[in-house]
């Protein structure tokens, strides 16, 4: 084995991503989670034919599982639990959101190497980061709900993977239905990435859709 392989071999010391804190009896949640752990797993495997061919069937079995249970859109619970890290949605990583006032908001997350790209945070997923956090202040203090404009994100230096990375954003500025966000990541005293976003409020006609997923969100 090289030794960039060893790096990144499961170090039971690391933060754990994959098991945020969430009530023992909150059964969706915990589904979510075990989905985020197989994430992981397979992702940092490389199975036999045999094992892989037995977990595919397995996971096949979950998915049918699962589609007995299907609802539409607006009654899934994934992405919508306001209240847990990651909002019960295994795609999304696991960021939790500490403070939000009126004008900023802060949180952290560690990712893993289900989000890597090579030994660094993948660059697509930092945008999903900002725009949770960015999303959650433009449209908190009893604003009206606003729809993500445009998300730039500068990347400044590696994300590193397994390690608690801090989240910032403010709200810099409103000019009628357009608020303008900014949002920093840093590792430590390390900026990785910041971000220039702008949300617009949506008008009456464009909130069909979401009136239901809104239920629930705390501020
Ligand atoms: C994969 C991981 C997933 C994790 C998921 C977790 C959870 C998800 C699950 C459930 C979610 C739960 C709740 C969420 C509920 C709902 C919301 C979700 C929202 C989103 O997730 S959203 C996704 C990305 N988002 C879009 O899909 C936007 C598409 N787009 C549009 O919907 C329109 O485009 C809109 C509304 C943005 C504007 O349209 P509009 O017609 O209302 O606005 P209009 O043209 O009047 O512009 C007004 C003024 O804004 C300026 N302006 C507009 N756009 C600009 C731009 N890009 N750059 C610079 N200026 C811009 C104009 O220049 C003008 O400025 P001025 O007034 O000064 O002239």
């Amino acid at each position: 084995m090289t030794e960039s392989t060893t790096l990144d071999i499961w170090n039971p010391g690391w933060p754990d991503p994959f098991r945020p804190t969430v009530d023992a009896d909150d059964e969706y949640a915990d589904l979510v989670d075990a989905l985020r752990e197989v994430q992981e797993a397979v992702t940092r495997s490389l199975p036999t034919p045999e094992a892989a061919a037995e977990a595919a069937a397995t996971l096949r079995e979950v998915a049918r599982q699962m589609r007995s249970h299907e609802v539409d859109e607006d009654t899934q619970i994934a992405g919508k639990r306001w209240d847990i890290p990651g909002k019960a949605h295994a795609l999304a990583p696991v960021l939790h959101i500490d403070t939000v006032t009126d004008t900023t908001a802060t949180g952290r997350v560690t990712v893993g190497r289900f989000h890597s790209g090579r030994y660094a945070m993948n660059g697509g997923v930092t945008p999903l980061i900002f725009d949770e956090l960015l999303a959650r202040l433009a449209n908190s203090a009893g604003r009206p709900w606003g729809r993500t404009a445009y998300l730039n994100v500068n990347f400044r230096a590696l994300a590193p993977l397994h390690t608690e990375l801090t989240v910032t954003a403010e709200l810099v500025g409103q000019e009628g239905r357009k608020r303008f966000l900014r949002g920093a990541m840093y590792h430590g005293d390390i900026l990785v990435a910041d971000v220039d976003g702008l949300w617009v409020e949506l008008k009456p006609e464009q909130t069909q859709n979401i009136s239901k997923d809104l239920e629930g969100r705390d501020r």
